[in-house]
């Protein structure tokens, strides 16, 4: 479902979580959102996911108003940090309450999710470890198959096998399966591959949409002798430098266009990319 979010604000008494954000998101792409501590990721997502209302500004999803709007809620689904099942029982009960909540679901995927994490259906879900809850969490948002399904920050709390068994599952069954998906994370190039296109905001504010290949091919790691490699750079921002020997490997940050890759050619340099990590703390990290 196409996302249309136009000025938002959400104000927290004095905190300006959310500070006149306008953002379009086209349906069916797999999305990463990020941000510092504290940007407005959440609160974002609890907006989307009518768990906020927002102080001011217009959110449509597939053309309609959000809030109380319980037609259009059922397509959404938002997995938080701790999961949303704690309180149910049992794990099978809460997916039970899911399947009843989701005219989507897929109970056969489900128990094979369910085996995938190793999680037991009779377990109580009060009783499971920080990393099965949130497992849980994930099985609950991928089988339930929401037109708009996201997921903040939910895989947190799980192992890095289970963690990788996840991001397999998610695109396996987005191939499967088109929909919106928002990826709210910390752990940027866990899961930066599976990203079409990125929004980073910070302090409630946007500072970046584009497609994860076009932020990208904004850096580039430039490796070669170390009098070549500050020659090249000169001009251009660089967002860190290391030495190891006689050669240098510098990331820089702006447009390389051909001009300058032909020279980069010519002077002996390599041009190689840089982890989307690198970019999000250059375009988050000065503004403090
Ligand atoms: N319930 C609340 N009451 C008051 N202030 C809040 C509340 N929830 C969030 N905030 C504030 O709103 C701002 C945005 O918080 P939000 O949780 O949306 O950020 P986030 O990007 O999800 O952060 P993190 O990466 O740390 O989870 C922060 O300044 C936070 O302190």
């Amino acid at each position: 479902m196409r996302i249309e979010v136009e000025d938002l604000v959400l104000r927290y008494g004095d905190v300006t979580a959310l500070d006149r954000l306008t953002l379009t998101l086209e349906e069916g792409k797999i999305y990463g959102l990020l941000g510092r501590n504290g940007s407005g990721k959440t609160s974002l997502l609890s907006i989307l996911a009518a768990f906020r209302r927002q102080t001011a500004g217009d959110v449509r999803i597939g053309g309609q108003p959000v809030f109380e709007n319980g037609r259009l809620t059922s397509r959404i689904s938002l997995i938080r940090d701790a999961g949303e099942t704690v309180d149910i029982g049992t794990a099978e009960d809460a997916l039970y309450f899911a399947e009843w909540l989701r005219p989507g679901w897929d109970a056969d995927y489900a128990r094979s999710l369910m085996d995938l994490f190793g999680l037991e259906p009779k377990k109580n879900v009060k009783e499971m470890s920080k990393g099965q809850r949130s497992a849980m969490g994930v099985v609950v948002g991928l089988a339930g198959r929401a037109p708009l399904t996201m997921f903040d920050e939910s895989y947190l709390g799980m192992d890095a096998p289970s963690r990788y068994a996840f991001y397999d599952a998610l695109l396996a069954d987005y191939m499967a399966h088109p929909r919106t998906i928002i990826l709210s994370t910390h752990l940027i190039e866990e899961v930066s591959s599976l990203f079409e296109e990125v929004v980073i905001i910070d302090r409630g504010r946007l500072v970046v949409h584009e497609e994860s290949q076009t932020l990208l091919s904004r850096g580039a790691a430039v490796t070669g002798p170390a009098a070549q490699v500050d020659a090249f750079t000169g001009g251009l921002t660089v967002l860190g430098a290391k030495e190891l020997g006689p050669t240098k490997s510098a990331m820089v940050y702006g447009d390389l266009d051909d001009a300058r890759r032909r020279k980069a050619a010519e002077s002996g340099l390599e041009l190689g990319p840089i982890a989307m990590q690198d970019l999000f703390v250059h375009l988050t990290g000065e503004s403090r």
